[in-house]
């Protein structure tokens, strides 16, 4: 993403950011509890470690951290099989942005809409865009993604399963 420009930087850093708390949990003294997801939901439930309805004690629980990069992973399915079927003349910003109508959207108020919408406009063409992804000529990109998306889609699923069985879906 960085390699995109700055303009995708308040996203990467959101990312990054994200991923940082769930790695701080990890290396910390109850790590052994979030070495995978289902004992993570397990212990941060049991131990009334995540706000439920609203933020307070626990506004950074591994739970609704996870949740936000799960929603994003949902985006990323989306676009990347639009990316796999498209054609040469096909728009990644309008990819990228039916994508996001489609999934994250959801969850992100008018500003943050606003500042993606303008990000997505700054997307270069499918060909660069090929290029920047670095994984050999287009039609190696192409089945790359073909063997890439059912991975991603299984670990979506298993996660939306988990979090569904544990009402965790709309964690605020
Ligand atoms: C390739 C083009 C990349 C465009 C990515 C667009 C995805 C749209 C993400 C918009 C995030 C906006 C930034 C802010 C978000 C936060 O407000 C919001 C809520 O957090 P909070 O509850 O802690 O406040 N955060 C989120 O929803 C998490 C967003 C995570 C975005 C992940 C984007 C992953 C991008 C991976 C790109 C990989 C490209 C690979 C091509 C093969």
């Amino acid at each position: 993403m960085n390699s995109l420009g700055n303009v995708f930087s308040f996203i990467s850093k959101d990312v990054v950011c994200k991923i940082q708390i769930l790695e701080n949990f990890l290396s910390g003294e109850n790590g052994s509890h979030y070495v995978t997801i289902q004992s993570m939901v397990k212990y941060e439930l049991e131990n009334d470690l995540v706000d439920l309805t609203k933020r307070c004690s626990h506004p950074e629980s591994g739970c609704r951290t996870l949740l936000r990069l799960h929603r994003a992973l949902r985006w990323l399915e989306l676009f990347l099989e639009r990316l796999r079927t498209s054609s040469e003349d096909s728009k990644t910003s309008v990819m990228c942005s039916d994508a996001y109508n489609e999934s994250l959207a959801h969850h992100h108020p008018w500003l943050i809409r606003k500042a993606v919408g303008v990000a997505f406009c700054a997307l270069p063409g499918r060909n660069t865009f090929f290029d920047v992804m670095n994984a050999g000529d287009h039609t190696q990109v192409v089945a790359l993604l073909g063997e890439s998306l059912p991975l991603i889609s299984e670990v979506y699923q298993i996660t939306e399963d988990l979090y569904a069985k544990n009402n965790l879906l709309e964690l605020p």
